[in-house]
């Protein structure tokens, strides 16, 4: 497997009032170009802190990670970041606040016309062409985070770091946006990370669930291929003993395996 993102013996322990507290420790995990991997785990394992990793807007206390073969040493436009909040810059059009980050990305290079083009093909993959004029306000939250997507993706990033994408959003938006996304990743083969909680998203989407053990000090405890052909059809699925079979062993393992009283 040719390795792509590397996280090499990652361990983060951040200070607090308290003392120092441990978050993860020891986290290794390669991803192959193109691959679609999830983490998923019980809240406050560390999920969105080994994402967060990745993006390079945390530094770790341990260990060394890389994208592409070189230390990520800070955020970079080879890795595009959504998070559950959209943060979109609401005085700004949904056009505009994809416009911005292609700008940034690409604009010392390229003329307003390229980079309007570029910025109308990602409204386009995510199918918001006609939402383009529209500011934040005025669109549904799932819209929203299709501007998200659209933004992350419209600066080409080399690899796609999804924090819980969907998790605001009621069940069939997510379902809607969940088929979106599998054909996006599908056209553009971007090498893709995704936080959720979800058991059903994660074996819809991914070719690899990994899947943290409990915090403090939570690391990950097992790793899960998913062996199902794609394209993927969620209804296809669900009669598939293959995809129940996957999905079984995730809700084992954080049932089972990493039981956790709740809060
Ligand atoms: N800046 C910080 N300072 C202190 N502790 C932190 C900080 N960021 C995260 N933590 C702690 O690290 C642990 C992991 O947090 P993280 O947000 O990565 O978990 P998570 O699995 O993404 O949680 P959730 O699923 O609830 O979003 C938690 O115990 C959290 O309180």
């Amino acid at each position: 497997m040719d390795k792509f993102v590397q996280l090499q013996d990652v361990g983060m322990a951040f200070d607090t009032k308290q003392g120092r507290f441990v978050a993860l420790r020891n986290v290794n995990l390669d991803m192959a170009e193109g691959e679609f991997v999830s983490l998923i785990g019980h809240s406050g394992c560390g999920k969105s802190t080994v994402l967060n990793l990745v993006a390079g807007l945390l530094e770790p206390t341990g260990g060394v990670l890389l994208c592409n073969n070189r230390q990520i040493a800070g955020p970079g436009p080879d890795r595009g970041v959504v998070f559950q909040n959209h943060s979109l810059l609401p005085w700004l059009s949904c056009f505009e606040n994809v416009y911005l980050a292609v700008e940034r990305v690409f604009g010392a290079k390229e003329g307003r016309a390229k980079l309007k083009q570029r910025t109308h093909e990602a409204m386009a993959l995510v199918g918001l062409t006609h939402a383009e004029h529209k500011h934040p306000h005025e669109i549904s939250g799932g819209m929203k985070q299709r501007v998200g997507i659209a933004r992350a993706l419209a600066m080409q990033p080399k690899v796609l770091l999804l924090d819980e994408p969907f998790g605001a959003l009621d069940a069939l938006t997510r379902a809607h946006l969940q088929d979106e996304l599998i054909k996006i990743v599908a056209q553009t083969r971007t090498t893709t990370l995704m936080v959720t909680h979800d058991v059903d998203e994660a074996v819809l989407l991914s070719d690899r669930i990994v899947m943290m053990t409990n915090g403090p000090a939570a690391t990950i405890g097992e790793i899960l291929a998913v062996d199902l052909p794609r394209p993927r059809d969620r209804l296809a699925l669900a009669g598939d003993p293959a995809y129940h079979a996957a999905r079984t062993a995730v809700l084992e393992f954080l049932y089972r395996r990493e039981m956790r009283q709740a809060a």
